[in-house]
């Protein structure tokens, strides 16, 4: 036999078993033993989670199979014992082992029937290439035989392209035989291969509790595809690689729930109606996939999206045998959907859009740290900013509010890196996001730069105000809003009531979240980016007419602005006479808060003698 050299990747192998006869129970424990056996050859430091749902009466036999298992070190067991056969959604196992999956490279979500053992891992592992996502094909044991190629019904698989048999027809053979991956907008979840830290941001997402609060396990699978070329944009995002693993069918979960009644959809009636959706219907969504949009995931525009994404796929191709007349036709007709990558690189738009590059300047704040004048002089001085969302009320390129607003953020990386695609080629040297609040989200921020070859060029400017005045800044902010537009569900309502040491002293009492506690945010900064990379600036003694802010800025970044003197425009001057109210202030604060809050200035060794 010839001699195994292990792969170095660490796999978290996430699967279900039912046990319901002693038959069943002797079988599928040697069929997991062969497979854990084979994957621990080539991926030795790979662990088993399984999920292992077992009828009360074969307690004992289970508990000394399990003793058995358990002396090879690589299994982690969750034992459920029960009399019923019931559909269960199998996620519900998975969402406590999500933050697990970050310390593997990869986790392989699979069908207990579905095997390892008799499969080609490494040629799996090594067509793959970088995607996130990759699956194999699948041929049901019996329909390989001979007899099982010449039955005209393509085998039981709703979606057949998954399906070996069609793959190994001659007229097909150089695809199969050279195991040519394809690209991918959907690949089922009876053998998945994840990307590790794409699973945990995936399932943190895609895990909801009204997705969990049932016996449905669809949704991840239909979703994933497209929140992969959202997030890693310089992959393949999925890809179906024509190896196969054999596949022994044994599931006997129920689908119809005990009274008869259809169970096999989202709807509370199956399958789902149009008069039980809401109005506003996705285009191109099936019903039954509005449903699930609607009752797990709020009708969230991130999940349509993502579930569009794999819409025409999974209608145009994967329902269709590979090679057949009918997966031919829309071939011809969705040409661009079927694209074979030998290299499994990136596609083209998709390589297009990698091309555009991370903002290699962040001005993070703080808010009403003096953000809008400096911004004014590096736009000036040809800095490139961000295209503005359509949806929001920041219309300019200075603040595109990407990691501080959830909605956004969670559209990924590309979604960030199209808004600065306008700047690919531009002779200026900077690329600028200049969101005061993404002082808050340092991990967001560290999230979408911690993979990216850019990351070593990322500069970012902090400019710190001395608390108090920072607030009354923002509270004359949010009055002259309100004076314009006082409407009661405005962010900056409770202005109209609250007085200004009102609205401060709140805010202070709020905790240990206070936004003004600059040295626990910057620390956090530290700790995710290098400290060079890092320059803090105080807006008392650095940005205010007279200080070398300008300087300090070119020599930071390493270039030579042509107006490198001076002050900085004045932007968003608040009219509000301010001074008195704010020594005012200051003498009734309790001193402990003050020194507290400043600590983030001693971090950067600003004077303290004001206070
Ligand atoms: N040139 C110049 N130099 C120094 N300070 C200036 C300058 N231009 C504007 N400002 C003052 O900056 C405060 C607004 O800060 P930001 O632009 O960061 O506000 S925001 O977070 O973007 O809303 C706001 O402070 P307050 O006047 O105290 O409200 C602005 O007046």
């Amino acid at each position: 036999m010839a001699r195994i050299t292990p792969r170095k990747e660490c796999i978290l192998v996430l699967t279900n078993l039912l046990m319901k006869t002693e038959e069943q129970l002797n079988d599928n424990i040697a069929t997991l033993e062969s497979d854990m056996r084979a994957l621990s050859q080539w991926n030795p430091c790979s662990k088993w989670k399984v999920n292992f749902v077992v009828r009360t009466n074969l307690k004992l036999a289970f508990a000394e199979k399990l003793r058995g298992l358990m002396k090879r070190g690589d299994l982690e067991p969750f034992v459920r014992y029960t009399g019923s056969s019931a559909r269960f959604n199998k996620f519900v196992f998975i969402k406590p082992l999500v933050q697990q999956m970050g310390d593997y490279d990869y986790v392989l979500l699979k069908d207990a029937d579905q095997r390892i053992a008799g499969f080609p891992w490494n040629t799996f592992m090594e067509k793959k290439g970088e995607s996130v996502i990759s699956g194999p094909l699948r041929e049901t044991v019996g329909e390989s035989l001979l007899k099982g190629m010449a039955r005209k019904n393509l085998g039981q698989q709703w979606y057949q392209l998954h399906d070996a048999r069609s793959w190994k027809k001659p007229e097909n053979a150089e695809d199969f035989e050279l195991i040519k991956p394809r690209a991918a907008e959907f690949i089922e979840q009876y053998f998945a291969l994840l990307e590790g830290r794409f699973a945990v941001w995936f399932f943190e997402v895609a895990l909801t509790d009204e997705f969990l609060d049932q016996r449905l396990d669809w949704g991840p699978d239909l979703t994933w595809c497209g929140a992969a070329a959202d997030t890693r944009p310089d992959k393949p995002a999925c890809s179906l690689v024509p190896v196969v693993s054999e596949h022994l069918d044994t599931r006997e979960i129920e689908k119809d729930s005990t009274e008869g009644k259809k169970i096999d959809c989202p709807c509370p009636t199956c399958p789902c109606q149009a008069a039980d959706l809401p109005k506003q219907q996705s285009r191109g969504l099936a019903l039954n996939m509005i449903g699930l949009l609607h009752y797990f995931y709020h009708d969230g525009s991130l999940f349509e999206r993502w579930m569009l994404a794999s819409e025409e796929y999974r209608n145009n191709f994967a329902h269709y045998g590979f090679g057949t007349e009918q997966y031919k036709k829309n071939v011809a007709r969705f040409s661009n959907k079927t694209k074979t990558h030998h290299t499994l690189d990136a596609s083209p738009e998709r390589k297009n859009l990698s091309k555009a590059r991370l903002p290699d300047l962040l001005l993070i704040g703080v808010q009403k740290g003096g953000s809008t004048a400096v911004t004014e002089w590096l736009f000036e001085e040809g800095v490139c900013g961000a295209t503005p969302f359509q949806d929001g009320v920041f219309s300019g390129p200075k603040e595109l509010h990407f990691f501080d607003e959830d909605e956004r953020f969670r559209l990924g990386k590309s979604e960030y890196l199209q808004h600065f695609k306008h700047c690919v080629g531009k002779k200026t040297r900077f690329t600028m996001d200049a969101t005061p609040d993404s002082f808050w989200y340092p991990e967001h921020v560290y999230e979408v730069y911690k993979d990216d070859p850019d990351l070593d060029r990322l500069k970012i400017i902090v400019l710190l105000r001395e608390p108090i005045a920072r607030e009354l800044s923002l509270y004359n902010h949010m009055r002259n809003l309100w004076s314009k537009d006082p409407d009661p569900k405005a962010w900056y309502r409770r202005v109209s009531t609250e007085s200004f040491p009102e609205f401060a002293k709140k805010k202070l009492r709020d905790g240990a979240d206070y936004k003004s506690y600059y040295a626990q945010y910057l620390s956090r900064w530290f700790q995710f980016f290098d400290p060079q990379q890092i320059l803090v600036l105080s807006y008392e003694h650095e940005v205010l007419p007279g200080t070398p802010a300008k300087q300090r800025i070119g020599d930071f970044l390493g270039h030579s602005f042509r107006d490198d003197k001076g002050a900085f425009p004045r932007v968003q001057v608040n009219p509000t006479a301010k001074e008195e109210l704010m020594h005012a202030y200051k003498r009734v604060l309790d001193s402990k808060v003050l020194v507290s809050m400043m600590d983030g200035s001693r971090l950067v060794g600003s004077a303290e003698s004001e206070w």
